[in-house]
This record gives structure tokens, sequence and C-alpha cells, in this order.
């Protein structure tokens, strides 16, 4: 069984694919970290994020590994582990001029497609480029301004500048950001986490 959890950037994607596949008892992937990942290696390598071929060169020298673990994903580069590196202002700067290069879109939905077995998987095209075939697919959103005040729980920034970086990110986004057709739309602006999980959880058992 594949069940997709696409959205916008903190529609509550990783959280609820966490406990969702928790329940389920199955693994989560979490597709952006591939992203965020090489938007990292780029940042330390000096590479830029615009040069499509610079990039999958980088990824050829510089081969990153998703590891899903039941706490969360880990991203390893050799054996380097930059997981803790992933979310930072930089990365969320960078990480969209890495994910609109279509060739490299490729690269990562081939890791992606390695993944075996039932899982839960989050991003924004898991249930239409990637996974197609999913059992169950959702795609989340809230209001920017909800976003905005989720994130600043997490990091010490200015809720307007992050809002503003939100609505920026959602259009440097868009083109690979469309619900499936077959996807539940869940707006998550007036549900709490847990309200969340309960309704993906009775649709995928109905
Ligand atoms: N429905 C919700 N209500 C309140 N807080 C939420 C909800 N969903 C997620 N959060 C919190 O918002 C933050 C961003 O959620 P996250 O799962 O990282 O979003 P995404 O993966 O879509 O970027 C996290 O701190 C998470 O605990
Ligand atoms: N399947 C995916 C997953 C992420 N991306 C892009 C879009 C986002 O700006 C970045 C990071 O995505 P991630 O889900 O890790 O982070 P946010 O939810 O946006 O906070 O990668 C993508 O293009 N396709």
């Amino acid at each position: 069984m594949i069940v997709t959890i696409d959205g916008v950037a903190a529609s509550g994607k990783s959280s609820v694919a966490a406990r969702v596949a928790r329940e389920l008892g199955v693994p989560f992937v979490s597709s952006g970290l591939l992203y965020r990942g090489v938007a990292r290696l780029c940042l330390r390598e000096h590479v830029n994020p615009d040069d499509e071929d610079a990039l999958l060169d980088l990824v050829r020298r510089c081969p990153l590994d998703l590891r899903p673990r039941e706490q969360g994903n880990e991203i390893w580069c050799g054996h380097q582990d930059l997981t803790g590196e992933l979310h930072t202002h930089e990365v969320d700067e960078t990480v969209s001029h890495v994910a609109k290069h279509p060739r490299l879109r490729d690269w990562v939905n081939e890791q992606l497609r390695h993944v075996q077995g039932s899982f839960v998987v989050e991003g924004r095209d898991m249930g239409t480029a990637v996974f197609p075939q999913a059992n169950a697919k959702f795609y989340l959103t809230a209001s920017p301004r909800v976003r905005a005040q989720r994130r600043v729980q997490e990091r010490d920034e200015d809720i307007g500048e992050v809002e503003a970086a939100l609505r920026l990110r959602d259009e440097k986004d868009a083109a690979q950001s469309a619900p499936a057709r077959d996807a539940v739309l869940i707006d998550t602006s007036n549900l709490s986490l847990d309200d969340v999980v309960a309704n993906v959880l009775r649709a995928v058992r109905a």
C-alpha cells in the first residue's frame, strides 16, 4: 500500500505523514529532504543552483542517500549525516531553484521509486508524477498566515517575513504542486494535527 501526502510548505505534510505511517506500521518518506540535501550541497560546494548540469554532476560526485526512519528521515552524503542542516533559511532560499530542474527531478524520483513495500510518502508531486498508482492520496493546504504561525513556532524569525517567504516559495514551487485529481483535499488551517491525522486514517481505512 502507498499513501501520498502532498501539499504546500508548513501545511503539515511531514508531521501527518509520520503519525499516519506510525499508526499503519509502515515507513514514511520525505521527498523534500532530497531536494533540501541537494540545496545544502550547493551551498557547501558553491554550486550555482540554477545550473542543472552542475547539479547533476554534484549528485554524481556526492550521491545522497535518503534513509526512512521511524523517528524521521535521514539524508546522508557518503559517511556524513546532513539531516540536521536541511531546515535553514539558506536552504529554504536555495531549494526552489534546485527543484525547478526537470532532470534533477527525474533523479530524485528515481531515488524514490527504489522504496519497496508499503509506505507513506510526502512532498508536492507524489500523487501525480511519482506514485500515481497510490492507494490513497491527500493534499494538505492552510492559509499562509497559519502556516507562518506554525513555522515561527519552530524558528525564531519575524512572522511577516516568514509569511512572505512562504508565499514566494508557493509561487516558485507551483509548477510541481498541483493536487492529484483523485486526492482528498484537506485545509488544515483550523484543524488540529490530531484531527488531520484522524481524517487521513479514516479515509485510508475506509
Ligand atoms: N494541523 C496542525 N495544527 C497545528 N500545528 C500543525 C498542524 N500540522 C502541522 N503542524 C505543525 O506545524 C509545523 C510544520 O509542520 P510540518 O509537518 O513540518 O509541515 P510541512 O511538512 O508541510 O512543511 C510543525 O511544527 C507541526 O508540528
Ligand atoms: N516532491 C517534492 C518535494 C519538495 N519539493 C520542493 C518544494 C520545496 O520548496 C522544497 C522543500 O520541500 P519540503 O517538503 O522539504 O519542505 P516544505 O514542506 O516546503 O517546508 O522542495 C518539490 O519540488 N517536490
